[in-house]
């Protein structure tokens, strides 16, 4: 679909109240937004949920991701088409749900855009979906002999032997019959080149990852890798469950889905302290929440977590405002309350979040204004000090 502004944005179906909190559901290769109908009514009844259809699926053209030649797709193109859908319907931050490939797209964006995922859950997902030469060869026969070789073989990838011939299973396997040919190999050349291995530790969401325990495709070892590597993150293990857990285990799959966004406001502590410390390196560097961590004893310990859990997992992960324009107001409160110490750390994360040291003293000239020319001048000698140790003096 092309919208008046040209972005072209994928085919979507949209259910729930029109003020309730967004969440975004990504289908797995193959499937439609069909995957998700045995979820939707109880998810709906809380959320707006936005179902969207990869390349070639369901309602989204083969052409969706233009110009792209065989074998260039990737992840994050998809992910591209999930932000213009949501920026499409005003929607900045939200939560999502994908399964497989299409958890693939809500873990890059929670990597890459972490201020737009706020929870997160990956069902029947991985961070890397085997060799890239299995995706090459299943995109090749794809483009010269259509879907309908795959049916068979996706059958037993997809559900247990016993739940194959149900009618849901029969439905999505109509659905791949259908996808276009052009469509689901640029999904598989988006597979072959993913690998998140090394990003995942970068999520902040609070994440809940879901396997099925049969599942041959991303079996349980992949999930395992996801909730290892993504701080703070759960794991939920379906028995009686292939790749489609959702499809074939509806009502486990549901339970899990809906403690874990019924988590989402607020979150919990755990998934807190994940955030804020991620938030915390971020600005601050390694070196010196390492320093910190490492230097807390019995008696100051809760006091390390009360601010990791709280100034920076609770206000430096919101998203309304700029890093930049956290650091300015940071740095004015510093100089406001006399506190000099706190100053020289946090011109190093100004620094760090991109403000320039002409910028910084655009700041401190403010503060000599409103905090009082004695405080300026103090903070000029401490921020001249520290520009001249970080080489920018
Ligand atoms: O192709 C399959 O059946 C398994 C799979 C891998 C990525 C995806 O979305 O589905």
């Amino acid at each position: 679909m092309t919208t008046t502004d040209g972005t072209r944005i994928p085919g979507h179906v949209i259910d729930g109240p029109e003020d309730a909190p967004p969440l975004i559901l990504g289908p797995s290769l193959g499937t439609s937004l069909a995957v998700w109908d045995p979820q939707v009514p109880a998810l709906a009844r809380d959320h707006r949920v936005i179902r969207w259809d990869l390349p070639g699926h369901g309602r989204s053209p083969a052409g969706l991701l233009p110009g792209t030649e065989p074998g260039t797709a990737t992840i994050a193109d998809l992910a591209r088409l999930v932000l213009d859908l949501a920026d499409r319907l005003g929607i900045g931050r939200f939560a999502y749900a994908g399964i497989s490939i299409g958890g693939a797209v809500g873990a890059w964006l929670a990597v890459h855009h972490p201020e737009r995922v706020g929870s997160l859950i990956l069902v029947c997902s991985s961070a890397r979906f085997g060799e890239p030469a299995g995706w090459h060869e299943r995109a090749a026969l794809v483009r010269e002999k259509g879907t309908g070789v795959l049916a068979e073989a996706a059958a037993a990838r997809w559900f247990t032997p016993g739940f194959t011939g149900s009618a849901a299973a029969q439905a999505l396997l109509a659905d791949l019959r259908a996808a276009d040919p052009a469509g689901y190999a640029a999904c598989c050349d988006a597979l072959a080149g993913y690998d998140l291995r090394g990003d995942l530790g970068r999520i902040t969401a609070p994440t809940l990852v879901i396997a099925g325990r049969d599942d041959p495709a991303t079996p349980p070892a992949h999930a395992r890798e996801l909730a290892d590597g993504i701080p703070g993150a759960a794991l939920t293990e379906i028995p009686g469950a292939a790749h489609l857990a959702n499809v074939e285990r509806p009502a486990p799959v549901l339970a899990a889905m809906l403690g874990h966004l019924a988590g989402e406001r607020p979150y919990g502590d755990a998934a807190r302290y994940a955030a804020g410390m991620a938030v915390r390196r971020e600005v601050l560097g390694d070196e010196h929440v390492d320093r910190a961590i490492s230097g807390a004893t019995a008696f100051t310990a809760p006091f390390q977590d009360l601010i990791t859990r709280y100034a920076w997992g609770e206000i430096w992960t919101r998203p309304g405002l700029s890093r930049r324009v956290r650091s300015c107001i940071t740095l004015t409160a510093l100089v406001a309350r006399g506190h000099y110490e706190e100053l020289a750390m946090h011109v190093r994360a100004a620094l760090r979040n991109g403000l320039t040291p002409e910028e910084i003293r655009e700041v401190l000239l403010q503060t000599a204004v409103y905090c009082g020319v004695p405080a300026a001048n103090t903070a000029f000698a401490v921020a001249d000090r520290v520009l001249r140790e970080e080489g920018k003096g």
